[in-house]
């Protein structure tokens, strides 16, 4: 589990986190939603302790972030896997050797070792065999596998997700969508996905923190979206006339079966 109490963040005059206490549970994919500038990827960053907070706490399980020693950081930057935007495979190295970059980052692991450790992970996403290709040779959503896989090389117990979902089709999407949350699930990872896409806040938001203006208006899950009374979620859920027709022929229909 993660838990922010109170966080801060401000760049000069500039206030985008304004005192946000929420918590991210393992087990589950934990959504982070908002408009443009809501301050998704302030918050995203300050979790992973790229950015320090203006003021507040970051807890991972009972141990306070930034309060760490180097080393204790190390040792929980080792239970992080991180699955950026635009994948950022690097393009010279084949699909084995993206994979396996974080064993050599951290690991004293045999090559041996790590060839095993790369197959299973290959595995887990489905792309067993490709090794051997270059990024720029498979698809987007085959990229995004391999993005997750090299997440997941070092068995992480955090895994971030920054808009997993950007440039894919919606089949592949949902397909991406269900295999973090798989992975999420089988290994009792907390993650934390910072996304637009509404595909997967029905599909897979197990507990959705809803940021306007840099402070938490909602935290729910996806079955309490569509009656929530929040008028901030609703106006940003159901943003067009269409989806507002949807919404409400959705709860005519459920009120009908009560
Ligand atoms: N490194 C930085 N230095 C100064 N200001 C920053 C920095 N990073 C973000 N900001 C500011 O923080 C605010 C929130 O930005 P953030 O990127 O978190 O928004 P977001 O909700 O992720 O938006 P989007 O959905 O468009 O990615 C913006 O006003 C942005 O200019």
């Amino acid at each position: 589990m993660i838990r922010t109490e109170n966080l801060e963040k401000s760049f000069g005059e500039n206030h985008v986190l304004k005192g946000v206490s929420t918590e991210f549970y393992s087990g589950k994919p934990n959504l982070i939603i908002g408009s443009s500038g809501a301050g998704k990827t302030v918050l995203l960053k300050l979790l992973i302790g790229l950015f320090e907070p203006t003021d507040g706490k970051v807890y991972y399980d009972d141990t306070d972030l930034f309060s760490l020693s180097d080393e204790a950081l190390r040792q929980i930057r080792m239970k992080v896997g991180m699955l950026f935007q635009g994948n950022a495979l690097f393009d010279s190295m084949s699909v084995g050797e993206n994979i396996r970059f974080p064993m050599d980052m951290f690991t004293n692991k045999t090559a041996a070792e790590k060839e095993k450790r790369v197959d299973e992970c290959l595995e887990m996403v489905n792309m067993e065999g490709i090794n051997e290709r270059f990024p720029s040779e498979v698809s987007g959503g085959m990229q995004k596998r391999v993005g997750i896989a090299r997440a997941m090389v070092l068995e992480p117990k955090y895994l971030f997700c920054d808009e997993p979902n950007s440039g894919l089709d919606p089949q592949t999407s949902i397909l991406i969508d269900e295999l973090i949350c798989d992975l999420t699930n089988r290994n009792n990872i907390t993650t934390v996905i910072n996304t637009h896409d509404m595909n997967s806040v029905m599909g897979i938001g197990d507990n959705i923190v809803l940021l306007k203006d840099g402070q938490l208006a909602w935290q729910g899950d996806k079955t309490q979206v569509l009656e929530s009374d929040s008028e901030v979620l609703q106006d940003f859920i159901f943003a067009s006339p269409f989806l507002r027709r949807l919404r409400e022929d959705a709860l005519k229909t459920r009120h009908a079966q009560e």
